[in-house]
């Protein structure tokens, strides 16, 4: 097989498809022929999308090039060069109008055909690559807080309303949700995004250093300060000053960072020279501040005048619908990394749907990022998961592969496995009753194409992995 393309080749004249087929596998294509729009779809089903197709258009069972035409959508994402007489220049100029790359016309002088079909192959070969780079760079801005359920989508929309203002934000939630991303999505859609984001991590830094790490020092300060030292704040200036578990600043710390609130100004460490900046504070924590403040343990005042906007984030076992897009997104940017494909077997991704993640989106990742380590050939199924001892005890059973609880409804299973087991049984019977067609498919379920398309995606209906 050759690596040059795979080109279907669509004509229901055989000896032109003997001819030109034969012609286009001496210069190194593999080459698929075949006589109708039928076998076309059937051929693409079987061996996948071709990195090209050649298309007459008249052809059977309708020999109208209007009806072929309507069939180009089932070629999305191949270029599509159409095969013409002299008399259907019109036509042709029509299909291009309607997305095929190119055309040419009979009887076909080869070299030209050569030249025709490399260029559509080389614009294949670009868009993929395009769409793969496009796929693995980080996402930005609110997009980069990934997930489906209710509750991402309204702290994306939060961020989007909230990002350009200079409002000071508190996020709160559970350790591993995302709260640094949030943050940093706030940054980069702010007027702020060219200066920089400056994150500290309040309890990480001894007590008594965070007062200079913060504020900086002057030169012989203290033991130790051998020359004048810019703090974190002044580093921040212009930016962004995210300040990660607040809940754990230390009580005296507290009082000065409430100063630096009020008045936008402070003294480095053993300093004399006031020091202006210009922050925006983003505060983050896993604690409830209102009960710290109830104990006494965090100031009052601080809480308001840190909290701003709050966006409270939700622990992943509450909205598990998020954990295909993650493992995807989490998934891709592994292989930007490592450079191969990686593909989660549907087993292995019901598993990852099933636990309950008590460390959340950042256990969810980790595990994957393991189990990915150890995969055979980028195939992660069970066995990795196994073998790395994740599976524990937990028990599994797939709702995805078990279409029992539909004819049963059992109260053993939750009403969202039951219902998904339901979804999946009847979109996997609307395709095969339209022969694959989304288009169809999607009429048959009341749901759109692009809806549909999500549901497959969602449930791994396509090619059994993603
Ligand atoms: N919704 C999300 N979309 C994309 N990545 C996420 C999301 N939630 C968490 N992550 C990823 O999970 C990891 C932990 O996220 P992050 O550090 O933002 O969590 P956190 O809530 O700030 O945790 P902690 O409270 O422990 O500091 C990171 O690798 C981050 O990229």
């Amino acid at each position: 097989m050759s690596n040059n393309g795979y080109i279907l080749l669509v004509d229901d004249e055989p000896a032109f498809r003997e001819l030109a087929g034969g012609w286009l596998t001496q210069q190194g294509f593999k080459v698929k022929t075949v006589g109708s729009i039928h076998e076309a779809i059937e051929a693409k089903k079987v061996q996948g999308a071709p990195d090209l197709v050649l298309l007459d258009l008249s052809l059977p069972p309708y020999f109208d090039p209007q009806k072929t035409l309507l069939a180009m959508p089932e070629f999305d994402g191949s270029p599509v060069i159409i095969i013409t007489g002299h008399a259907e220049r019109e036509l042709s100029l029509q299909a291009i109008s309607q997305g095929a790359w190119d055309f040419i016309a009979k009887p076909i002088d080869p070299d030209m055909l050569a030249v025709v079909v490399r260029r559509a192959l080389a614009k294949t070969r670009l868009e993929r690559e395009v769409e793969r780079l496009q796929q693995s760079a980080p996402q930005q801005g609110a997009e980069s807080y990934l997930g489906i359920s209710p509750s991402a989508q309204r702290i994306r929309a939060l961020i989007e309303r909230i990002a350009p203002t200079d409002v000071r934000v508190l996020v709160t939630g559970p350790s591993g949700t995302g709260k640094e991303v949030i943050s940093k999505a706030l940054h980069d859609l702010s007027a702020r995004k060219k200066s920089p984001f400056i994150s500290v991590h309040c309890g990480a830094i001894p007590a008594e250093l965070l007062e200079s790490e913060l504020f900086g020092h002057v030169k012989g300060a203290f033991t130790g300060a051998e020359k004048d030292k810019q703090g974190l704040l002044k580093l921040a200036d212009g930016g962004t000053l995210f300040l990660d578990e607040i809940g754990e600043m230390p009580a005296p710390m507290q009082v000065k960072l409430l100063r630096v609130l009020q008045e936008g100004s402070f003294y480095p460490v053993g300093g004399r020279q006031l020091e202006t900046i210009d922050v925006r504070v983003i505060s983050a924590t896993n604690a409830d501040l209102t009960k710290l403040v109830e104990q006494g343990t965090f100031r009052e005042d601080l809480y308001y005048r840190i909290k701003g906007v709050a966006i409270e984030t939700q622990g992943l076992n509450e909205r598990l619908e998020d954990v295909p897009t993650l493992l995807q997104s989490f998934l891709m940017a592994l292989e930007a990394k490592q450079g191969k494909r990686l593909q989660l077997s549907n087993e292995a991704l019901q598993w990852f749907r099933q636990c309950s993640w008590p460390g959340n989106v950042r256990e969810l990742k980790n595990t994957l990022e393991s189990v990915a380590a150890i995969s055979v050939a980028g195939q992660i199924t069970l066995a990795e998961i196994e073998l790395l001892n994740f599976a524990g005890d937990q028990s599994f059973q797939s709702p995805v592969a078990d279409e029992h609880a539909i004819n049963e409804p059992t109260l053993d299973r939750t009403l969202e496995e039951q219902v998904q087991a339901l979804e999946v049984t009847l979109i996997r019977s609307a395709l095969e009753k339209t022969e694959q067609n989304k288009t169809q498919a999607a009429k048959l379920l009341g749901l759109s194409r692009q809806g549909l398309i999500k549901k497959i995606e969602r449930y791994q209906l396509g090619e059994g992995s993603i």
